[in-house]
C-alpha cells in the first residue's frame, strides 16, 4: 500500500491522469445540465467542492439563504452530485408522483439495504404487513402493547421512591420500546429473550455506522463511492450477521411449532397476530407449510428490515416527546396530567382501550407538535425515476436519477400552513385544528406523504402516547441539572408521584 502511494505521489504522469479523470467526470456531469429547464444552481466558489462543506457543516444556513435568494426550488452541488431541494409548494407533488419519485430508491443511494437484507420485494411486502397489522388490526393489539409497555417501564425505570437518575434517557427508551415492538413483530413466543431484545435495540446502529464513511469518491462519481463501500458486502460480509443469527435461532422453533399446530388442529387453530405469521401465510415463503421448505432467509431479512424501520424512529421520538414535556413542565405538565387522570378514572383502573387512547387529545396534539418541531431541515431524498426527466408544475425540470430532497423547514415555518408563530413550540396548535397526530396533511411531513407514507405511524403514535400517559400518572420527572453542562442528552430524574394514581 505504502509503495502504491509512493508511486502515485511521485509519478507526474499518473497524477496528471488522475486530475484529468476528476475534471473530465466533473465537466461531463455539469454538461448534462444544459438540456433541461433545470432549477437554478446555487452559486458556489470552489469547483468540485461545490456546496459540500457548507451542506455538511451548516446546512440550515445554506438552505435558508438559498431559499431566500433562489426561491423554493433550487439545486446544490454536494459530494460530486447535483441535488435538487424543493420547498412547501412542491413537496407534495414529489409525494404524490410515486411513478416519478421514489424514496426507497433515494434511500438506497445512502444506505444500500438491498445488499444487506435481501431483495427489494421485501419493501412492498413489509409495507403491506405493517399497513394491515398495525393500521387495520391495531385495535386487537392494544392490550398486548399496553401490558408490554407497563412491564417495560417497570423493568427499566421501576419504583422511584427515592429520586432516580436515568443518565441516558435515549438508551432507556430504546430498552423500553424494544419490548412492545418485538412482541408485535416476532410474536409472543420468542420476543422476550435477551438476545432478541438486544437485536431490536442495536440492529439499526450496526447498519448505519457502516455508511458514515464520507463519500469522498463521489467527487469523481457517486457510482464509484457506491461500488467501493459495497465491495465487502458483495464478497459476503454482512454487518448484521450476528443479528440475523439471533433472529433465525429464535424464530425457527417457533415456526416449526406453529406449522405443527396448524396441521394438527386444522380449522381450530388460531393464527397469532404478528408480522412473523404474515410471512408464514405467504405460499411463496412457506410452500405447503412444510417446515423443511421454509424460506428462512426471506423471513429473517424481512424482520431485520422491519426492526430497522420501526425501532430507532419510535424510541428516539418517544425520548424527544419526554424531553419536550419535561423542558416545558410549567406550561403543560399539569394540564396533560389532568387529562391523563380523567381518562384513568373513566377506565376505573382497567386497561386502556383503543378509544381511551384516542380520547387523549391534548397529549396527541403535544406529541404531534413534538414530532413537527423535531424535523431535519432537509430530508427524505427521493430519486427521480421518470424515464428521462420530470417536469414540475412550476416548470422546472430534473433528469432521471436526480436526488430531490424535501425542505421541511419551509413547510414547518410557514405561518399560513402552521398558524401563528410557526417557529415556536405550541402544544395545542393541532388540537385547535382538530388534526390528530397520525393524520397526513400539507403542514405535517413527519411521516412522509402519499401512497408510501409511513404505515407504522399508528403504532408509533399509540405507543408514545401510552408511554407518556403512564409516566404522567406514575412519576414526577425533572431534568438532572447536574448534567446540563456536560452532555448533549441530559439525564432525567424520576420520582414516584406523591399521590401516585396507578400501580405499575
Ligand atoms: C415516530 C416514528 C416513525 C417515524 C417518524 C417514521 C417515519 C417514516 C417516514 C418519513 C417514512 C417514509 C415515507 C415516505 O416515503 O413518504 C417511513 C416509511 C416506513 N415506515 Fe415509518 N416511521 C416511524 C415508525 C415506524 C414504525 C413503528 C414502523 C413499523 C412497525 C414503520 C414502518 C415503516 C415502513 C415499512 C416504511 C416504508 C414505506 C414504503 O417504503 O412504502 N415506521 N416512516
Amino acid at each position: 500500500m505504502e509503495k502504491l502511494i509512493e508511486i502515485l505521489s511521485s509519478d507526474i504522469y499518473i497524477q496528471s491522469f488522475i486530475i484529468g479523470l476528476i475534471l473530465a467526470a466533473f465537466l461531463s456531469k455539469l454538461s448534462r445540465r444544459t438540456k433541461l429547464n433545470e432549477p437554478p444552481l446555487v452559486y458556489y466558489r470552489f469547483p468540485i467542492i461545490g456546496h459540500t462543506w457548507s451542506f455538511s457543516k451548516d446546512c440550515d444556513k445554506l438552505i435558508l439563504e438559498s431559499r431566500e435568494k433562489y426561491g423554493e426550488t433550487f439545486s446544490l452541488y454536494v459530494f460530486g452530485q447535483i441535488m435538487t431541494i424543493v420547498g412547501k409548494e412542491t413537496t407534495h407533488e414529489v409525494f404524490r408522483k410515486d411513478q416519478d419519485f421514489s424514496f426507497r430508491e433515494g434511500f438506497k443511494t445512502k444506505v444500500p439495504l438491498h445488499l444487506i437484507v435481501g431483495d427489494s420485494v421485501l419493501d412492498e411486502e413489509n409495507f403491506k404487513i405493517v399497513r394491515d397489522i398495525l393500521g387495520g388490526q391495531l385495535k386487537h393489539l392494544i392490550s398486548r402493547l399496553q401490558k408490554n409497555i407497563i412491564y417495560a417501564i417497570d423493568l427499566h425505570i421501576g419504583e422511584c421512591v427515592e429520586p432516580k437518575v436515568i443518565h441516558y434517557p435515549r438508551k432507556t427508551l430504546a430498552d423500553i420500546i424494544a419490548i412492545p415492538v418485538a412482541n408485535i413483530i416476532v410474536g409472543e413466543e420468542c420476543y422476550n429473550n435477551e438476545d432478541m431484545l438486544e437485536t431490536f435495540k442495536s440492529l439499526t446502529f450496526s447498519l448505519i455506522k457502516l455508511f458514515r464513511i464520507p463519500p469522498i469518491l463521489s467527487f469523481i462519481h457517486p457510482w464509484l463511492h457506491q461500488q467501493i463501500i459495497s465491495i465487502p458486502l458483495r464478497f459476503g460480509w454482512n454487518p448484521i450477521s450476528n443479528h440475523r443469527k439471533v433472529v433465525l435461532n429464535r424464530i425457527k422453533p417457533v415456526i416449526e411449532k406453529r406449522l405443527y399446530d396448524k396441521k394438527k388442529l386444522g380449522d381450530d387453530w388460531v393464527a397469532p397476530l404478528d408480522a412473523l405469521q404474515r410471512y408464514l401465510d405467504d405460499p411463496k415463503v412457506a410452500p405447503d407449510f412444510d417446515p423443511n421448505n421454509i424460506n428462512y432467509d426471506y423471513i429473517v431479512d424481512g424482520i431485520c428490515r422491519l426492526v430497522f424501520g420501526a425501532m430507532t424512529t419510535t424510541s428516539n421520538h418517544a425520548t424527544q416527546v419526554l424531553y419536550d414535556l419535561v423542558e416545558r413542565k410549567q406550561q403543560y405538565w399539569q394540564e396533560l396530567y389532568q387529562e391523563a387522570q380523567e381518562i384513568n378514572k373513566k377506565c376505573n383502573g382497567n386497561e386502556l382501550t383503543f378509544d381511551d387512547i384516542a380520547s387523549m387529545v391534548k397529549l396527541d396534539s403535544f406529541v404531534k407538535e413534538s414530532l413537527r418541531c423535531d424535523s431535519d431541515i432537509v430530508t427524505l431524498p427521493h430519486k427521480c425515476i421518470s424515464k428521462s426527466y420530470y417536469t414540475f408544475a412550476n416548470g422546472y425540470q430534473v433528469p432521471s436519477g436526480r436526488i430531490v430532497s424535501l425542505n421541511y423547514y419551509d413547510t414547518n415555518n410557514d405561518e399560513e400552513l402552521q398558524g401563528q408563530n410557526p417557529t415556536e413550540f405550541y402544544a395545542f396548535r393541532h388540537l385547535e385544528r382538530n388534526s390528530p397526530a397520525i393524520k397526513l396533511e400539507r403542514n405535517f411531513l413527519k411521516f412522509g406523504g402519499g401512497k408510501h407514507a409511513c404505515p407504522g405511524r399508528t403504532l408509533a403514535v399509540n405507543e408514545i402516547k401510552m408511554f407518556i400517559h403512564k409516566v404522567l400518572l406514575k412519576y414526577d420527572v425533572r431534568i438532572d441539572t447536574k448534567e446540563i453542562e456536560t452532555k448533549k442528552d441530559v439525564g432525567l430524574v424520576f420520582e414516584n408521584r406523591k399521590e401516585s394514581v396507578i400501580n405499575i
